[in-house]
């Protein structure tokens, strides 16, 4: 008896609204949002320790540099005009110049010691989104933009880098140099240093408040820029489209507008941090002013010397960069919280069709499918799209699945290999719960093609034997592989390439019609050699003759697989074993074709809409031939979209298909 599962719901993570900061992030510290760092910079501390060390001892020869100074205006200088002590100003000049060199030497010490481990570190970091964004299921991807999801793992992960690199070090530098140069100003003299001192209780106000205002325009922009990033890639991705209509002054409109509204929140960002440079400028400035009147004083009082007066300016000079720089560091620190808060809402987010504890391991599949009561539910809808359905799809057979559109016969498609998990009920292979199954193992029994065939930026050969099993891949097996597969996928088109199967084609597939894309998505599936074979309506852009021919090739060559083919067209439905017809979220009759057509009347009715439909396609198709064919983005270039548009109706013609 297969273990009996809890009604599950798809985790259902929204992605945050555009510039809202979630209650959670909200209410965490700056400090404890990046102390969440530490897991990736783990590996490189030692080097980021090193280089925190090198700023440092630069930043302390810094400051030597006035307690040299202070000696030789005390010493040698004050002795050297009655004595003429050069010497002793020689040796005071030499060891300036010695602190000044180790100086420099430290500072580029600490820029060779950082660079590395912060790429290393921003390395592993996007590694590990990449990996969990392949871990998620497909509803995670249904609900975040591929825009805000680039951004997060581009430049989020960029501005990380730089923090790491630049930003926590100088920080932490900064600090300890101010606190080292405010005791030794204090041990100048106590009332200079207090009038100093006094500078920082402004600065700290200051620092609060622009926090405060600075990180929520931080967020702002940064997903402003994620929903930036949406826009470029959907109008790319939809040019033909974009083209087609003519709506590509729109699709400038809609861009020009999220371009606008982001330069504006960079031009709210920019003030806000040059309103606080600017104070962060001005405050040693006045403090400067008032501890040169009362240290000129006390000098005419004769309670402090002139050595110690420049040893104390010298040492305000050295501390005014790392005051100045508190307001750009500051804001480096608070564009970095936003980056990693925006990076862990991803990285948080559960897998929600994930491994069981104890897989059942796939042996001997026989590959009889059979869906107990199963219902589904997207995250945010408020009824079920399956509604208890129960189908048996027997081993070795072809089963076609029936229904109006909308009905669910992706949804129940895309369960079978677990893109999504159902919300009730049981999905059985051999009667074992797919949930029982390793992913792995499920997906290597299990082959889909879908009619929204993607294609990578690859080889033909590479995107037809991406699911190919181990050891099939190169040499004569891969070839061998190879060559079935596009020979029952109807895909010698690939022969006539510029390389063959060798041919590089483009994003997406971009580069081949409809027909041929679909064909080489069918052929994907095929050389995966699985025992169960789902097509999502993967032949819908060929012509009746070629969509024959593939369906007997399948029979000849794949006899024994089980097949289950979400249908659209009376021509696919005649040639399955079975039909399942769905309606209403459930299985209403199941029978041959001929048996169906003679006892349900909704069947009839069904088969003559789907008729209706496959006469318009088949209009379509017979269209003058010849407009699709190239492979090279001439056909794809028309300004006024005309050929585009060629391109979208007529992905498949019947010359296409007799070949
Ligand atoms: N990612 C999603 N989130 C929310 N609802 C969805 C999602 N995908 C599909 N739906 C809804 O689920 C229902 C079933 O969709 P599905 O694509 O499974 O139907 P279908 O029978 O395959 O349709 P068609 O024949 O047009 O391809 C539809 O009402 C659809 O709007």
């Amino acid at each position: 008896m297969p273990p009996d599962h809890p009604r599950t719901t798809a985790a259902h993570t929204p992605p945050p609204a555009s510039g809202a900061i979630p209650a959670q992030e909200r209410d965490a510290s700056t400090i404890s949002t990046l102390r969440r760092l530490l897991p990736f910079v783990r590996p490189a501390r030692t080097r980021i320790l090193l280089g925190a060390t090198s700023a440092l001892l630069a930043s302390l020869c810094a400051l030597a540099i006035p307690r040299v100074l202070e000696t030789i205006v005390d010493g040698p200088l004050a002795r050297g005009v009655a004595n003429h002590d050069t010497r002793g100003l020689l040796v005071g000049a030499l060891v300036v110049l010695a602190f000044g060199l180790l100086e420099t030497a430290f500072i580029a010490a600490r820029r060779r010691l950082i660079l590395a481990p912060s790429t290393e570190v921003e390395k592993s970091m996007r590694m590990r989104l990449f990996t969990h964004l392949q871990d998620l299921e497909v509803g995670f991807h249904d609900r975040w933009s591929g825009g805000q999801l680039l951004s997060r793992s581009m430049s989020d992960l960029g501005l990380l880098r730089r923090w790491i690199a630049f930003g926590v070090v100088m920080l932490v530098v900064d600090a300890v140099t101010l606190t080292v140069g405010t005791v030794l100003l204090l041990t100048t003299n106590v009332w200079l240093g207090l009038v100093y001192l006094c500078g920082a209780i402004p600065v700290t106000v200051l620092a609060f408040r622009f926090s405060r205002r600075f990180r929520s325009v931080a967020r702002l922009s940064q997903d402003q820029a994620g929903d930036l990033a949406t826009t470029v890639e959907e109008s790319v991705h939809g040019i033909r489209v974009l083209k087609a209509f003519g709506r590509g002054r729109d699709a400038m409109a809609g861009f020009t507008q999220r371009a606008t509204t982001l330069r504006e929140t960079e031009i709210r960002k920019a003030r806000i941090l040059s309103t606080l440079q600017g104070s962060f400028t001005a405050i040693p400035d006045v403090t400067l002013g008032v501890a040169l009147v009362l240290g000129v004083w006390l000098v005419a009082q004769g309670e402090l010397g002139v050595g110690a007066l420049a040893a104390f300016f010298a040492t305000t000079a050295v501390l005014a960069a790392p005051v100045i720089d508190l307001g750009m560091l500051l804001s480096m620190t608070l564009n970095a919280r936003t980056a990693l808060e925006r990076y862990l809402e991803v990285l948080d987010t559960p897998v929600a069709v994930t491994d069981p504890e104890h897989p059942v391991p796939l042996t001997d599949v026989r590959g009889e499918l059979e869906l107990r009561g199963v219902r589904f539910r997207f995250g945010d809808a408020d009824t079920d799209v399956l509604d208890g359905v129960d189908l048996v799809v027997p081993a070795g057979r072809r089963t076609a699945l029936v229904g109006l559109t909308g009905s669910g016969k992706s949804t129940l498609a895309m369960l079978v290999p677990r893109l999504y998990d159902v919300t009730g009920g049981q999905v059985l292979l051999d009667g074992v719960d797919v949930r029982d199954v390793t992913r792995a193992d499920l997906r290597t029994v299990v082959s889909v093609a879908f009619e929204d065939s993607t294609l990578f930026s690859a080889t033909v050969r590479e995107n037809v034997l991406l699911g190919a099993p181990a050891g099939a891949h190169d040499g004569p097996a891969g070839d061998a592989a190879l060559a079935q597969a596009l020979d029952v996928a109807q895909a010698g088109f690939v022969h006539d390439l510029p390389d063959g199967v060798e041919t590089t084609i483009g994003e997406e597939g971009l580069s081949l019609s409809g027909g041929q894309r679909q064909r080489l998505a069918l052929a994907r599936a095929i050389a995966a050699r699985p025992r169960v074979l789902v097509l999502d309506d993967p032949l819908s852009a060929l012509d009746v003759e070629t969509e024959a021919a593939i369906q007997a090739r399948l029979d000849t060559e794949l006899a024994g697989i089980t097949t289950l083919v979400v249908a659209h067209r009376p021509s696919t439905v005649a040639l399955a074993d079975q039909v399942a017809v769905l309606e209403d979220g459930r299985i209403t009759a199941v029978g041959t074709h001929s048996e169906l057509l003679a006892t349900h009347a909704s069947y009839r009715h069904l088969i003559s809409t789907l008729d209706a439909e496959q006469q318009d396609d088949d209009a379509r198709h017979t269209e003058p031939a010849g407009v699709v064919r190239g492979t090279g983005p001439e056909r794809h270039g028309d300004d006024d979209g005309t050929a585009a548009a060629a391109s979208d109706t007529s992905t498949s013609t019947t010359s296409e298909g007799a070949r």
